[in-house]
């Protein structure tokens, strides 16, 4: 399946266990070109259980884009309003938008330097991480968020200025995140408008990342460069976001398509 550019091989294990090696996430994500593998698993008290693997086989707590793809599968298959997804970072709920768009409710942003996590104790807006020559990084001061998982984002005047397969492993694994992060290279066009192009933990550059879209919106709302809500155009595809003050809760809206299907 592909939401807005980002690429899934998602099994149904809700009759059939599927517990991948790490080796065997890696042979499917190369063999279907897949940025994630998801398996699907019965949930007790929601509609659906959804386990994350990124292409370099590490299993992962969040997936905004593959939460949007499942959640088109299980809002087709039960014809219901509104469908709930359990990951192991939250609860997400799922909803049919108009234009045959699909809604994720992603819950609240976390911003505590243990949310992240960050390496050591410190104030979030006071990340400090510089790459390239000490003298003139060229990059520096990320802003930090989770949704569930890692992002640093790094606001830019010009997103294809940058070589983002040389600099994002060097922030993807900087000591400073214990568990790795992704790297958003953002550029706000106007207050409602982002272009953003991310290097994404354990899968490298993709075409759109949904969690990186929500921590992307979110900075740029916190630093006063867009308001709560934007368009966030990727290599890929547009996704709307919306972090509301109602609920601070950060709802993704986009495009999803199901490639192919079949049954193995
Ligand atoms: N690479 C991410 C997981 C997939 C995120 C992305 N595909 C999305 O749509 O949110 C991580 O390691 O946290």
């Amino acid at each position: 399946m592909n939401g807005a550019g980002n690429a899934f091989a998602v099994f149904d294990a809700r009759s059939t266990p599927f517990a991948p090696t790490a080796d065997q996430v890696r042979q499917i994500a190369a063999d279907l070109q897949a940025d994630q593998v998801i398996a699907l698993e019965r949930d007790a008290t929601k509609d659906v259980f959804m386990r994350i693997w990124n292409s370099d086989g590490g299993e992962v707590a969040a997936c905004g884009n593959g939460a949007r793809a499942v959640a088109h599968l299980i809002l087709e298959e039960t014809g219901k309003p509104m469908v709930t997804i359990q990951t192991e970072a939250d609860m997400l709920k799922g909803y049919k938008a108009e234009g045959g768009l699909v809604t994720v409710d992603m819950g609240s942003p976390l911003m505590g330097w243990e949310d992240i996590p960050l390496a050591e104790k410190m104030d979030v807006r006071g990340v400090d991480v510089k790459v390239g020559p000490m003298d003139n990084p060229t990059l520096s001061r990320p802003a930090v968020v989770s949704m569930g998982n890692p992002h640093a984002v790094f606001f830019v005047k010009d997103v294809d200025a940058y070589d983002i397969p040389a600099l994002g492993p060097l922030v993807e694994w900087h000591p400073l995140f214990p568990e790795g992060t992704n790297v958003g290279f953002a550029q706000v066009i106007d207050t409602e408008t982002i272009r953003l192009r991310v290097w994404e933990r354990g899968a490298g550059l993709t075409k759109a990342c949904g969690t990186g879209a929500c921590a992307a919106l979110v900075c740029a709302a916190r630093a006063k460069l867009t308001g709560r809500k934007a368009r966030l155009v990727l290599d890929g595809g547009t996704l709307i976001i919306d972090w509301r003050e109602s609920d601070d809760h950060v709802y993704m809206t986009g495009p999803v398509e199901m490639e192919f299907e079949t049954v193995i």
